[in-house]
């Protein structure tokens, strides 16, 4: 995506050292800084991969995907043994557990990179990385088309500006580009369409008022932050259109795993018989699993980001603040599953399919 005159991505490898075919590092945008400090990091050992994914200097489900290959990357230039290859593996798994893109990532990886001779391991490992990420890119653009089709069907005969909701943060910052829920919004806007988009600020960690805020504020994208808690009574009052989300991970049977707060937002539109859309890349689906309540591990983060908050401060430092009595008790599960039942469609690369249907779309991936 342009910020200003330049052309991003939030993930690439860095340049090859004099003397060596190949990239020695990674860089990541560090979304840590945002939207108050826009930074680009060196990453350069697997360790350090594994640990932008945990502190989410890296997020999202298709970027930690996306970053976790290019950690397998990081780590056949550290040894080519298998032994290595797999503890990495390991570690890297072991950094976020909700997003099912980081296994099937690894698995990808490890498939690619076990079976060929270890002096060919590390070619093959940042060859790999760079098509996954690549991949990725294609898969968001396509999502944005399938989704943009979606959204001039409920614009039709509409006079005024469609307004989209959309949780947390899934657009480019959350993928290696385009995004997934915010895709058909970049491509109804570039397509001249009049949108707007309420953006729930997401707590604990904002990902919506920090992340989304700025992303759709980059691309000259109308918005309007509201708190958490807003969106069923914009929807009562005839104020959403639709609302699309990402996911971290679907079942086979459409249940859909997303930021902590999507279920509720599903519950409202579902009352208000508001299109529930979750634009999703088919490596976020999987396929092994039915329920999402029961098979879906939910990440427990630390209860500081509940009881604290971060903020920029009058004299331009950014500062946490405490939100509660010193002691309180505080409890942070970061992900909900929204059943099946209240999702109208599931935009994938392939096309917009009810839950029922997405196991069509794995027959014909396999055909
Ligand atoms: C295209 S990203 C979809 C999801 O990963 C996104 O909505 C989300 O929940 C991100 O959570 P995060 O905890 O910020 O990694």
């Amino acid at each position: 995506m342009k910020i200003g005159k330049q052309s991003w991505r939030t993930i690439w490898a860095g340049q090859p050292a004099s003397g060596s075919m190949l990239p020695q590092q990674v860089c990541i945008i560090d979304q840590t800084g945002l939207p108050h400090q826009f930074r680009v990091v060196e990453i350069d050992s697997v360790r350090q991969m594994a640990e932008a994914i945990r502190n989410m200097q890296v997020r999202g489900a298709p970027l930690i995907g996306a970053a976790a290959a290019y950690g397998m990357a990081l780590a056949s230039l550290e040894s080519d043994d298998e032994k290595h290859l797999q503890e990495s593996a390991r570690l890297l798994l072991a950094s976020r557990p909700t997003a099912v893109n980081l296994r099937w990532a690894l698995e990808r990886m490890l498939e690619r990179l076990l079976p060929v001779s270890p002096h060919l391991r590390c070619e093959y490992a940042w060859r790999e990385a760079g098509c996954i990420a690549d991949e990725d890119v294609v898969i968001n653009h396509a999502i944005g088309q399938q989704g943009l089709n979606l959204l001039r069907e409920l614009a039709r005969g509409k006079s005024r500006r469609l307004n989209i909701l959309t949780h947390c943060n899934a657009g480019w910052l959350a993928t290696v580009d385009w995004g997934t829920a915010l895709a058909p919004v970049y491509a109804a806007f570039d397509a001249g369409m009049d949108v707007h988009v309420w953006v729930d600020e997401t707590r604990p960690r904002n990902q919506g008022a920090s992340l989304t805020a700025w992303e759709l504020a980059q691309h000259g994208i109308p918005f309007t932050v509201i708190c958490d808690n807003a969106g069923g009574h914009l929807m009562q009052h005839g104020q959403v259109d639709c609302v699309i989300v990402g996911a971290d991970r679907v079942t086979r049977t459409g249940d859909v795993c997303n930021k902590i707060g999507t279920y509720l937002k599903a519950l409202a539109a579902f009352d208000n018989q508001i299109p529930f859309y979750v634009a999703v890349p088919t490596p976020t689906i999987d396929w092994r699993i039915e329920s999402g309540v029961r098979d879906i591990p939910i990440e427990e983060r630390d209860p500081r980001e509940v009881t604290t908050i971060s903020g920029l401060a009058d004299d331009g430092t950014v500062r946490t603040l405490s939100l509660t009595p010193a002691g309180s008790m505080a409890a942070n599960p970061a992900f909900d599953v929204t059943p099946a039942r209240l999702v109208t469609g599931i935009i994938t690369e392939h096309g917009c399919v009810t839950p029922n249907d997405l196991i069509r779309i794995h027959q014909e991936m396999k055909e």
